[in-house]
């Protein structure tokens, strides 16, 4: 029946669709709208067609002896009264579906889970909520424990998978909590925060749609790799309208992908750099030592420190970003040489004396104000001019700003004395080579610093509008023209011409581009882009200086923060999320710590918590909901031997997946061997997590998971970085059911 419905749906939206597409012809509004609607049926057909697969996988039986289906998306009855045949999960009443327990039963007397395949029925799960205030509240901390354990012990494909069907009440709290504010999510590996992040991007968009849909949610994730990882997880909860992108992507024009020491990387996300980079802006400001001379015409005019430094002051008084106070510098800078010309050739010697004899002085200086305005008005179109003033505060463009400044030794120590010269060398670099990740947050705080002036673009815009409406009214022209000619006689019989449909403006605005784009591509265009809501995973790896551009991208302060401390593999993170937000929020943030690991057997967690304890004694490890019983093995040997055993436990992970997590510095070595023996295997900067077996780095590999991991050579990954213990912490959580490590003799 609810498929029946839902094919009603779709057919019904595909019908509307087909209708405006064929639809032409009308006013520029019919053609706006139209163009609005078909976005909307496509939408509509893409939202029916994402949740075909699992469309209802619950079902609640009341305690009043009602019941409630629980699916993908809501469903009503056409008939008229609109009855609800199947709940959306983000819904206030599906809420006990995922949180009703025995001892808090709330209303529900069944739970049951519906296993489909297709449109097929393939099994039940029930569990009955008889109100026992007396239950045990230890063992009933899972919510549909067959379903749930059959979703984690099924083999990876390299995708992540939506967990719709089985969240669990500590996720379903942070998925649920309100939108206002700072959410952190902070929990063990595998306890689900990358899951409840992406559900708490589809809850949000459901139930603040007004809020939300304009504005869109941006998800920020630690890499490409990762966000390919997840990238199907919104679809199949059928949302649109969010925007996935690393930090790397979050200037316009940039994709920021350059590799840089993880030192290098640390010195740009500390916050001096907002003090280094206003003075790397105001080194840019110059006052001339000794006076320029300016040729202009018939006169030489000079100008001085005292005159610059005044105009300079001036400007800086004016508190505006470095391109936006230039007017004012200029303006300064003009009105010194306008008095300089006006003294020349306005000076009346007679002034005081006019008619030779004691009668009333004149003025000393017979220019009046329409002289001085057209002098002052010559001068500033002086090329001479111009360019003395570009020398001395010259239009600047982050990119290009920045890179001069990474370029030139002597405009990093004059910016950054606090930094040693040994740190100043690792900023040095020229000019080519693109940008890294990290310094896509110094662009953006350059371009705060530097403003952008936009008076030559709106110009050009105007013109451009000016030029395309002279077109039009010439299109009109011609139009009339020929009307006159063949319609002669037939206009009386009311036959609507063009020009009385439209006028040169709107066939004007039809010649324009009118690109319609959604919420996310504007974002993903407009630096000034300010979103309703940021999500941020793997949020422990930021610096400073990053957390500086989301708060500008999100200025409500809406955000979700998901991320383990203990993870932290940049040196650039922070240890403490009080210590990232209070510059921003003070302490009105909240904390929602996960505690159960989903991914990670109790075997192969007990390992890894050796590892957590060294990194620091306070860290607990999250609890493994499950135990395999497979230990995690050790082995030792060369490369050759490694490939043996990755290609045997490939083997055996059927058609799951294989992670080979090394060290960056030997992966070069074993990549020779790893391919002689398995030819699927994928590497290199993003490899395809869709084949059997993948080699990473454990930057790539974090946040990833897969069935089997090899974990290679841990002292080395210990060694690599600063951050080395939580690196292989990182490496040895990644497995959901065999884990090895292999040592290199
Ligand atoms: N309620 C759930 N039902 C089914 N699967 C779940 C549930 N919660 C988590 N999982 C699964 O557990 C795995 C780990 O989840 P996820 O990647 O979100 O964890 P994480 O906390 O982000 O881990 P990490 O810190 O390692 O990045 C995923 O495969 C996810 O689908």
């Amino acid at each position: 029946m609810l498929y029946g419905r839902l094919d009603n749906l779709r057919e019904q939206a595909a019908e509307r669709l087909a209708s405006e597409l064929r639809a032409t012809g009308g006013t520029p509004q019919d053609r706006t709208q139209r163009d609005s609607l078909t976005s909307l049926h496509t939408e509509r057909v893409a939202r029916y067609d994402a949740v075909e697969q699992g469309l209802c996988f619950g079902r609640l039986d009341l305690q009043d002896g009602g019941h409630q289906h629980i699916g993908r998306i809501g469903l009503f009855d056409d008939d008229g009264d609109f009855e609800p045949l199947l709940l959306d999960w983000r819904a206030p009443a599906a809420r006990p579906f995922y949180v009703a327990t025995a001892a808090t039963p709330d209303g529900v007397a069944r739970r049951r889970h519906i296993r489909t395949s297709q449109r097929t029925v393939t099994g039940l799960d029930d569990e009955l909520l008889v109100a026992d205030p007396s239950a045990d509240t230890e063992t009933q901390t899972l919510t549909g424990e067959a379903v749930l354990l059959a979703a984690l012990t099924a083999n990876r494909t390299g995708r992540m998978q939506d967990i719709v069907e089985t969240i669990q009440a500590e996720q379903d709290e942070a998925i649920r909590s309100d939108l206002a504010g700072v959410l952190v999510v902070q929990g063990g590996p595998g306890t689900g925060k990358t899951a409840v992040a992406l559900h708490r991007a589809a809850y949000l968009l459901y139930t603040y749609h007004r809020q939300l849909s304009g504005r869109g949610v941006l998800i920020v994730g630690p890499n490409d790799t990762f966000l390919r990882y997840i990238s199907q997880v919104l679809p199949s909860l059928a949302e649109t309208g969010v925007l996935l992108a690393t930090l790397g992507d979050l200037y316009p024009g940039v994709t920021a992908r350059r590799p840089e020491s993880a030192a290098a990387a640390e010195l740009k996300g500390r916050t001096q750099l907002v003090e280094i980079l206003a003075a790397a802006v105001s080194d840019r400001q110059q006052v001339p030592e000794e006076p320029i001379l300016i040729d202009v015409g018939r006169h030489t005019l000079s100008l001085d420190k005292q005159a610059c430094s005044v105009a300079r002051e001036q400007a800086r008084a004016s508190r505006l970003p470095h391109n936006l106070a230039r007017p004012i510098f200029a303006a300064g800078v003009l009105a010194t040489l306008v008095a300089q010309v006006a003294e020349r050739i306005g000076t009346d010697p007679y002034w005081d004396d006019p008619l030779g004899g004691n009668d009333a002085p004149g003025t000393p200086n017979v220019l009046d104000t329409d002289d001085l305005a057209d002098i002052r008005a010559d001068l500033s179109t002086e090329p001479a001019v111009q360019a003395v003033i570009d020398d001395l505060w010259p239009p600047l463009e982050p990119e290009r700003f920045l890179a001069d400044f990474y370029a030139s030794a002597d405009a990093l120590e004059s910016a950054a004395p606090q930094f040693s010269a040994a740190e100043r060398a690792l900023l040095l670099r020229t000019a080519d080579g693109g940008w890294s990740p990290s310094d896509v947050p110094l662009l953006d705080e350059a371009a705060e610093l530097l403003g952008v002036d936009d008076t030559a673009e709106r110009a050009r815009a105007e013109r451009e509008r000016q030029a395309r409406l002279e077109y039009a009214q010439g299109v009109l022209d011609l139009a009339a023209g020929s009307q006159s000619f063949e319609l002669e006689g037939f206009s009386e019989a009311g036959i609507a011409v063009i020009s009385d449909l439209m006028d040169a403006e709107a066939v004007a605005a039809r010649y324009a581009e009118d690109v319609r784009q959604t919420a996310a591509a504007h974002a993903a265009a407009d630096r000034n882009w300010v979103f309703g809501h940021v999500i941020v995973d793997e949020a422990q790896e930021l610096s400073p200086m990053a957390w500086r551009l989301l708060m500008r991208r999100c200025p409500s302060r809406s955000m979700t923060v998901a991320g383990d401390l203990a993870q932290t593999g940049s040196l650039a993170g922070r240890g403490s999320w009080a210590e990232i937000f209070s510059p921003y929020v003070a302490d009105r943030w909240r904390l929602t710590e996960l505690t159960v690991s989903y991914r990670t057997p109790a075997e192969i967690m007990a390992r890894a918590a050796l590892v957590l304890a060294d990194i620091d004694p306070a860290f607990q490890a999250p609890k493994a909901v499950r135990s395999t019983g497979v230990e995690p093995w050790d082995e030792t040997g060369s490369p050759g031997r490694l490939a043996e055993i990755v290609a045997q436990e490939a083997k055996e992970v059927g058609d799951g997946r294989l992670g080979v997590i090394a060290p960056a510095g030997l992966v070069a070595q074993l990549t020779p061997a790893l391919a002689a023996a398995i030819p699927e295997l994928a590497i290199g900067a993003a490899p395809d997590l869709e084949r059997r077996v993948v080699l990473l780095t454990v930057p790539q590999a974090k946040g990833l998971e897969f069935d089997t991991v090899v974990t290679v050579d841990p002292d080395g990954i210990v060694a690599e970085s600063p951050r080395g213990l939580s690196d292989l912490y990182v490496a040895l959580t990644r497995a959901t059911q065999r884990l090895g490590v292999f040592t290199l003799s």
